[in-house]
């Protein structure tokens, strides 16, 4: 479903011009499967997210190329693209929900955007309300919800034109450990019921072993190695991928790694 070949990012310097460019993703190779859930670990400024919106195109990669659903996006024209990136949804740590809006109106934005009438635009959107069980919210602006409601309507806004993909930065960051869990039952939920492929970048190792089939673990924005989650006798082999399974409860601390 994604296939990344030899995809990196590098940005200009800010120190000037004759400073050297920052390589923020290496180049690096990617493979997931359809149905697949693949998660990204790593500590702050690994590169994650950037490899994440290189899968979407938000982030346009300085080398390589980027399949989804067997297209290859740094191909298309921009028309082009629009269309294909209605089948790649996407949920971010703070939502970015339109705090000027209600939750429905957030929901038929995505579907606004991508041409749908007014009158199936409004009956599709509730139907996504419903499916992540707001539909009591639906006139409500994101201030007057909660942080697991925001991520819903986030959520129903990225399913509105039905994704193959579903790219998931962080979601549960800005969360509390119950809404955490209710999210991530409501991610496999949705993996295994629409079948939609899911990329998760998370620092949590308790996301990845609760939710992913797969992980990548980066560093420096390299992938280091990646782990099939599915094998209960999987191993890390590096030292960055032992630390993070190997911290008794799941959860990371960044400056006890040396
Ligand atoms: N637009 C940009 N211009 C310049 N540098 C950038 C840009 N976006 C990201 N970077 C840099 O690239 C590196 C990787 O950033 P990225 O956000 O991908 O890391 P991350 O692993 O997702 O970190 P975090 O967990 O803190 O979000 C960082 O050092 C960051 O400062």
């Amino acid at each position: 479903m994604i296939h990344l070949q030899n995809v990196s990012k590098t940005y200009p310097s800010n120190q000037g011009k004759s400073a050297p460019e920052f390589i923020a993703v290496q180049p690096s190779s990617l493979q997931v499967e359809q149905g697949q859930v693949y998660g990204i670990v790593g500590f702050s400024g690994a590169g994650k997210s950037t490899l994440l919106r290189l899968i979407n195109l938000l982030e346009v990669p300085t080398t390589g190329s980027v399949h989804v659903d067997g297209q290859d996006l740094t191909m298309l024209s921009q028309e082009e693209l629009r269309i294909a990136r209605r089948s790649i949804g996407m949920i971010f740590q703070n939502f970015n929900l339109l705090s000027n809006k209600t939750a429905l109106q957030n929901v038929e934005f995505a579907l606004d955007v991508a041409g749908i009438d007014a009158a199936s635009r409004k009956k599709r959107a509730l139907e996504c309300l419903d499916i992540v069980g707001l539909s009591d919210k639906a006139g409500h602006y994101p201030a007057q919800l909660s942080g697991g409601q925001k991520q819903r309507v986030a959520i129903a806004r990225a399913l509105a034109n039905n994704p193959k993909v579903l790219l998931c930065d962080e979601p549960t960051s800005a969360l509390d450990p119950h809404t955490t869990l209710s999210l991530l039952k409501f991610l496999k939920e949705i993996n295994r019921k629409w079948k939609v492929t899911i990329v998760i970048v998370t620092h949590e190792i308790n996301v990845v072993k609760y939710l992913c089939d797969e992980v990548a673990v980066m560093e420096n924005g390299h992938i280091i190695e990646t782990l099939d989650m599915r094998d209960p006798h999987v191993q890390p082999s590096s030292k960055l991928g032992r630390f993070l399974f190997d911290t008794a409860d799941g959860f990371t601390k960044e400056a006890d790694y040396e």
